[in-house]
């Protein structure tokens, strides 16, 4: 059987309605850059790329010299494409502006250049997460508030794993589509249609380190998982955390799970641990659109409305009747 590539994938989107030219080359160039990120990482000690770059980035992480360089290669891909009005990046403190002389288009993308920092020198599985939005109507260069819009308005949202092979996952509102790399022929192949994510699940995954600065809520659902047959629950559950959420998630849209990142005594203070509109809004769109739930634990993630950049909510997403269950469990508090 012929193999479909991403770019045919697309093709076939825009022919079928769904997407517009402009959008389904934004898409290609963001894979390019992917193609590129996942060069750079496979070289690991090979090359320069491991490591502290020696600086910190907006939300005050010491960046690696993998963030700084996915970060460059994502930016510098995008500024030509000629789709975009502006990017905003876990990178960058505001929002990146197109050079003047350069192409302009009607689209705002965000990105997490590279997610599970932490697993970069360990040689473990990172990502790219990113989302796209409509530049709302106005004049001039667009400034943070017209990123501020919530995750249900998105366009398109996906991510790349690199992991023993390198896979770029895909919505835009019509399903979750996964392709993966083909590393001797250079094109993103077409191998995963339609993922989606059961209802039921005995999969979880959460830094459990965090277990005494949970709130009661959190500590009863995962307390009950960890008594399993034993428990309320009645089965066992089963726990895996690999420190990167695209990896995480992507198990789940594989075989699926719940995953959970929420608020705690350590992070309160800056509304969770993890980014809503790079991390969480783009993460939430694919869940939703393979048959999962995303929320905060109080309310779909897709509704809340950002009030700056770089905002973090708590994140739980994954199987409907776990995401469910833990927005029971914090409604009685
Ligand atoms: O260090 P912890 O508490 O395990 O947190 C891991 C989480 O932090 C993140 O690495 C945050 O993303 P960045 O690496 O982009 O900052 C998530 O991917 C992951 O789920
Ligand atoms: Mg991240
Ligand atoms: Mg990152």
């Amino acid at each position: 059987m012929a193999r479909v590539t991403l770019t045919q994938h697309l093709i076939e989107q825009q022919r079928a309605g769904r997407i517009n030219a402009d959008l389904r080359l934004l898409i290609e160039v963001v894979a390019r850059a992917v193609k590129a990120i996942s060069v750079t990482i496979s070289k690991g000690a090979l090359a320069d790329v491991l490591g502290n770059a020696g600086s910190d980035n907006v939300q005050g992480e010491a960046q690696k010299k993998l963030d700084v360089l996915a970060n460059e290669i994502l930016l510098q891909a995008n500024e030509w494409g000629g789709h975009l009005a502006a990017m905003a990046s876990e990178e960058v403190e505001e929002v990146h502006q197109i050079p003047f002389d350069y192409p302009r288009g009607g689209y705002l993308l965000l990105f997490d250049p590279l997610d599970g920092s932490s697993n970069i020198d360990v040689n473990i599985s990172v990502g790219t997460i990113f989302s796209v939005l409509k530049n709302p109507p106005g004049e001039g260069e667009p400034s943070e508030a017209a990123f501020l819009q919530p995750g249900r308005d998105q366009v398109a949202a996906g991510y790349a794993l690199y992991g023993p092979s390198t896979m770029f996952v895909l919505t835009i509102g019509d399903g979750v589509h996964g392709f993966t790399l083909d590393r001797e022929m250079g094109s993103f192949v077409y191998t995963h249609p339609f993922m989606t994510v059961p209802h039921e699940t005995s999969e979880y995954a959460i830094n459990a380190s965090n277990y005494r600065h949970w709130e009661p809520p959190i500590k009863r659902y995962i307390d009950e998982l960890v008594q399993g047959k034993d428990g309320p629950r009645g089965r066992d559950f089963n726990m895996r955390w690999v420190a990167a959420m695209v990896a995480d998630v992507h198990r789940i849209l594989t075989r699926g799970g719940v995953f959970m990142y929420p608020v705690d005594a350590k992070c309160r203070d800056k509304g969770g641990r993890l980014r809503l509109m790079y991390e969480a809004s783009p993460m939430a769109m694919i869940i939703e659109q393979a048959g999962g739930a995303a929320s905060t634990g109080r309310e779909r993630i897709l509704d809340v409305i950002p009030q700056k950049l770089h905002q973090r909510v708590p994140v739980v997403l994954g199987s409907a009747a776990e995401v469910e269950r833990v927005e029971e469990y914090s409604r009685q508090g």
